[in-house]
């Protein structure tokens, strides 16, 4: 097989057990697989849980904390305690892990998204295996990705990312919660993520967990849209991921085919970036964004709203509402007076000039 560039996400309930302590034979079942891929040359970004999971014991609770700063105090004991292990039984293999923690913070800002990048790509580079998690014991509620599910989708499209594994403790997506419906059926591939499916996909999962079926499944839509391919299930066995490339996994395949990966920088527009202002288009102009592919000229532009500078994202709506979003190459000022003058009969024919205000490549639809 080519060498591939894959992302695994291992949930708590695959790490762990119930009373907060690191599961040493799930973890080696794990350490053993990743060893196989990288013998296979390729390419392994792991998304790991269990920060929470491996440190609440340590501080006394006799459970997953609900609070935040149990949450956070229990993240910051057990994450050491998950890169130690991790490091030990990586050694084994002589391969080299690298702790990285994120925030959303670190996706939103567009210079620390890029060094994000940059670091992920140097640390792989040089054939080690960057372990990614939530920095939790900074993040508060607003500002987290919600669930590793989550950052594990952002990572792979970012990273463009040939396949997303979703490790967890059940063998793929049911049309039903199989807890509660013993004649669910397993799904084996699926194209598009209905909202039939996710609804079918709440509640809760194991006592370590966070997210159950449903945020991996909005995960995988994610991942999905951003043209990588996502396997959620189990496996067992030095051979688990391989197999898994290789469509033999025991679990659910979620994957659009005739789907090209998103660049980096629009990744960033349509999911991360923060949009400062609006504009406000007429039908002529949408058709072009939107079905001919072209760039926005400020001749479809009636309306500008909000301050902004040029570089800044703004919001691009018509009469139908929100078409989607980019980045201007015009502050608010200058936009507001070449509109207003490009509208004015008196100088509209005086007024030649017509460079895009958003670029079709900095441009994406929602
Ligand atoms: N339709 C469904 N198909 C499969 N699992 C489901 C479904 N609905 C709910 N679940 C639950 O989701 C759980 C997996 O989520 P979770 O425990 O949060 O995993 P992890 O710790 O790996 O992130 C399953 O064990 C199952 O109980
Ligand atoms: N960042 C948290 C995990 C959050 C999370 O999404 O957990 P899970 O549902 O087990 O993947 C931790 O390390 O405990």
């Amino acid at each position: 097989m080519q060498k591939q560039r894959i992302v695994i996400k291992i949930g708590s309930s695959s790490l762990t057990n119930d009373y907060g302590e690191i599961d040493v034979i799930k973890l080696q079942d794990h350490v053993n697989a990743i060893a196989a891929l990288k013998e296979e040359k390729h390419e392994v970004i792991l998304v790991s849980s269990g920060a929470v999971a491996a440190g609440f014991t340590s501080l006394g609770y006799p459970s997953r904390p609900v609070t935040l700063k149990g949450k956070q105090a229990a993240a910051a004991v057990g994450q050491s305690l998950l890169i130690q292990s991790y490091t030990e039984l990586l050694h084994e293999f002589h391969i080299t892990p690298a702790q990285i923690l994120l925030t959303k913070h670190d996706f939103s800002n567009r210079s620390r998204y890029r060094n994000a990048f940059q670091t992920i790509t140097e640390l792989l580079d040089r054939g080690l295996i960057p372990i990614i998690n939530e920095n939790d014991t900074v993040s508060v509620d607003e500002l987290t990705f919600g669930d590793n599910d989550m950052l594990s989708a952002l990572v792979s499209g970012f990273i463009h990312a040939d396949m997303l594994i979703i490790l967890t403790d059940i063998n793929g997506l049911y049309d039903q919660n199989p807890q509660i419906y013993p004649t669910a059926k397993r799904l084996d591939h699926i194209e598009v993520i209905t909202e039939d499916l996710l609804k079918n996909a709440e509640g809760s999962g194991s006592k370590v967990g966070t997210g159950g079926m449903k945020s991996k499944l909005l995960a995988a839509k994610t991942a999905s849209s951003l043209g990588v391919p996502v396997f959620i299930g189990i496996g067992q066995g030095r051979n688990k991921f391989s197999e898994i490339m290789k469509g033999n996994g025991d679990g659910t395949y979620i994957m659009k085919h005739r789907l090209g990966s998103i660049n980096t920088k629009r990744q960033w527009i349509a999911l991360h970036s923060e949009a400062v202002g609006k504009l406000y288009i007429d039908e002529g102009a949408e058709d072009a964004i939107l079905n001919r592919g072209k760039s926005l000229l400020p001749a479809g532009v009636f309306k500008v709203k909000g301050t902004f500078e040029k570089g800044d994202v703004v919001e691009v709506h018509s009469v139908n509402g929100l078409l989607g979003k980019g980045v201007v190459t015009y502050s608010s000022n200058d936009l507001q007076e070449y509109v207003r003058k490009l509208h004015d009969k008196q100088v509209k024919n005086k007024f030649v000039p017509s460079i895009e205000i958003i670029h079709r490549d900095h441009w994406v639809e929602v």
